[in-house]
C-alpha cells in the first residue's frame, strides 16, 4: 500500500541536511525498490509504500540522534572497494587511504624484483586496508589480524563479497600474538587505536556509536603504536618497511619511536587535509 508521501515532500521536510537525507533514501530506493541513486531525481513524484516509509523514518531519527551514515546503510566506499560495515567494527576513514598508498608504492617498488611481496595488516578492523591492497595488487600475500572477533567475521564477510578470500590469510591475537614467531613480512601496516583514553573527541560525533577498543588504548594513546613498532624489527625481512598511522599531534612521538626501535630512513607523510598522519621507516 502507497502511503501519499512523495520523495520529493520526504526529501524536502527531512530535518537533515540535504546530502545525508538523499543517502539515506538512496538506500531505501535500493533496498525496497531496487532502484539506483538517479531515481531521485528522475522518480521523485515517487509516493513510498507504508514499509519503505516506516524505514525511511527509522533510518531519519537514528541520524537525527547522532547515529553513523555508514552504520545506517551498511557500507563505506574505501580506496577503490566499497566494505560492508556494522557497530562491531571501525569506519574506514579516508585519512587511512594514505597507508593503502604507501603500501601500494612499496609493491611496486619490490614488484621490480619479481617476487611475491608480503604484507601484514596489523588491527585490520573490516579488513579495510588489507582488502584495498589485495583489490589492487595481485602479487602480494596478504595476512591481516585483528584482536576482536565481531571485527574479523565483518573482515572475512568483506573478503568473501570482494571475491578476494582465497588472497587474504586472517588471524586473531594481540598484535603479533596472531603471527607465528618466524613470520616476516616486507611491509607491515597499522592504524592501531591512538586516540589517549582522556580525549573528548571520544564522547562525541561518530565516535560514540564505534568500539572503544578500536579507537583508544585506554591509556596514553601511544601504547599500541609502541608495541608496533618495537615488535616489527622482529617480523620484518631486511630493509623491509613499517608504515603506521596514529593522531595529528603524534609524529614526534612516533618517530621517537621508531628511532628508539632503530629503525632508519623514518618519514612523515601527510594526509590530504595537510596533517602528518602517517610515519614510517625501515628496517
Ligand atoms: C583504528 S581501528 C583500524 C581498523 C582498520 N584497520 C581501519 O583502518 O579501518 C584499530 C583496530 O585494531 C584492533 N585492535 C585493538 N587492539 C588490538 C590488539 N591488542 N591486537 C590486535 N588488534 C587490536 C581493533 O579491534 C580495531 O579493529
Amino acid at each position: 500500500m502507497s502511503s501519499d508521501l512523495t520523495l520529493r515532500s520526504l526529501l524536502g521536510n527531512s530535518q537533515l541536511p540535504p546530502n545525508e537525507a538523499r543517502i539515506l533514501m538512496a538506500h531505501i530506493l535500493e533496498k525496497h525498490y531496487a532502484l539506483p541513486r538517479s531515481a531521485l531525481l528522475s522518480r521523485d513524484d515517487m509516493a513510498l509504500e507504508v514499509q519503505a516509509l516506516a524505514h525511511w523514518k527509522e533510518l531519519e531519527s537514528k541520524r537525527l540522534d547522532g547515529e553513523p551514515i555508514a552504520y545506517l546503510i551498511g557500507k563505506r566506499g574505501f580506496h577503490n572497494i566499497e566494505l560492508q560495515v556494522a557497530p562491531g567494527v571501525l569506519i574506514p576513514r579516508a585519512e587511512t587511504e594514505l597507508l593503502v598508498d604507501i603500501g601500494l608504492k612499496e609493491i611496486a617498488r619490490l614488484t621490480d624484483n619479481q617476487k611475491m611481496v608480503k604484507v601484514l595488516d596489523l588491527g585490520t578492523g573490516s579488513g579495510a586496508i588489507a582488502l584495498a591492497l589485495t583489490h589492487e595488487a595481485s602479487n602480494i600475500s596478504v595476512t591481516a589480524t585483528d584482536q576482536s572477533l565481531d571485527a574479523l567475521a565483518i573482515a572475512r564477510s568483506n573478503a568473501h563479497y570482494l571475491e578476494l578470500e582465497n588472497r587474504v590469510c586472517f588471524a586473531q591475537g594481540n598484535w603479533y600474538e596472531a603471527i607465528s614467531k618466524n613470520d616476516v613480512f616486507d611491509i607491515i601496516l597499522s592504524n592501531p587505536p591512538y586516540i589517549a583514553n582522556h580525549d573528548p573527541h571520544l564522547t562525541q560525533g561518530d565516535l560514540r556509536f564505534e568500539p572503544l577498543s578500536a579507537l583508544t588504548d585506554h591509556s596514553t594513546g601511544l601504547t599500541c603504536l609502541e608495541t608496533i613498532i618495537f615488535g616489527a624489527k622482529a617480523h620484518l625481512n631486511t630493509e623491509g618497511l613499517l608504515a603506521v598511522e596514529h593522531g595529528f599531534d603524534q609524529s614526534e612521538a612516533v618517530v621517537e619511536l621508531m628511532r628508539t626501535a632503530q629503525l632508519k630512513d623514518i618519514q612523515i607523510h601527510l594526509d590530504l587535509a595537510g596533517h602528518n598522519r602517517v610515519v614510517s621507516g625501515r628496517k
